[in-house]
């Protein structure tokens, strides 16, 4: 298979060839399954593939979730999955959502994970250990590693949101804007690393863009978790280049969409008006 070129710019071709900041998450949970998928062997690959071939043509991304496939043992179809993204939609690039995070000498191996065994593009990285457990990831030069920042979910308030002191001036600002500040200044020596923000918090997206400029924002909570897609869209819009900046990720509101045996056809429709909802909030 071709070299893959930097996920920054394949992001950058997505947003302006596909016009989507969409991003499609695979989270497949066989309970949720069609009757004509249920129960099969490779029943998780066949029903990603089918949702990846209804939809490459509509997103900017796919975001795989490794819990879904390594709670069932799939992870030999994860693998599979990721190469018939790269064979059959090489335009699209596969960020894979594993969150990890760890001493630097384990993180080394979460970064072969991601890398050289799933082949991933980009991979989301959790920040409470601190940059020498986010450094392994960026010497691979041509990935993208996304960092929480402010997750979507309500629990996230209890760390993220509390005030911290900003050493060098004493001010005081929220655990994620120094997450986000560290992101776009020291810890972003190669301009490979993006941030999570959830679409269920616009003020914080706003604020985020304001601290890091154009950096790639992934941003989950539209669709089942409720996040409001014009808000959403307005405050993490990149000043000047509308429709750039953002992957915006839903996973069951697409998946799910149907669950009969035209589930991939349902699927395709509600990513069709996520992405047209998408561009039509852009400014
Ligand atoms: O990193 C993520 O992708 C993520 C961060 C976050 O703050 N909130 C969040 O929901 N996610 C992931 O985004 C997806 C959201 O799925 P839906 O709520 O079904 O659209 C899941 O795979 C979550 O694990």
């Amino acid at each position: 298979m071709k070299t893959r070129p930097l996920f920054t710019e394949q992001l950058a071709n997505a947003w302006s060839t596909q016009d989507s900041m969409l991003c499609v998450g695979l989270d497949p949970d066989p309970k949720q399954f069609p009757a004509s998928i249920k129960g099969k062997g490779g029943a998780i690959l066949a029903f990603c593939r089918e949702i990846v071939d209804a939809t490459a043509d509509l997103v900017c991304a796919f975001k795989p979730q490794i819990a879904y496939f390594a709670s069932q043992g799939a992870e030999d179809q994860l693998e599979q999955l990721i190469d018939h993204i790269h064979r059959q939609h090489p335009q699209v690039p596969v960020i894979l959502d594993s969150k990890r995070g760890d001493i630097g000498s384990t993180a080394q191996q979460y970064a072969i994970e991601a890398f050289e065994r799933y082949k991933a593009d980009a991979v989301t990285v959790n920040p409470y250990m601190g940059f020498d457990s986010i450094e392994p990831y960026l010497k691979y030069a041509d990935k993208g590693v996304i960092v929480l920042c402010r997750t979507s979910n309500p629990g996230g308030s209890d760390l993220q949101f509390l005030e911290v002191n900003e050493p060098d001036n004493a001010a005081k600002e929220q655990l994620y804007q120094r997450v986000a500040r560290l992101a776009a200044s020291r810890w972003n020596k190669t301009g490979q690393l993006g941030l999570v923000v959830g679409a269920t918090f616009p003020d914080e997206i706003a604020k985020v863009r304001a601290i890091v400029g154009e950096m790639p924002l992934l941003i989950p909570g539209i669709g089942a978790q409720g996040g409001d897609i014009p808000s959403t869209v307005k405050a993490g819009t990149v000043h000047g280049s509308p429709g750039t900046g953002m992957i915006i990720n839903s996973s069951r509101a697409i998946l799910y969409a149907s669950q009969d045996s035209k589930f991939a056809d349902a699927a395709r429709q509600v990513a069709i008006a996520t992405r047209d909802a998408l561009r039509a909030a852009k400014a």
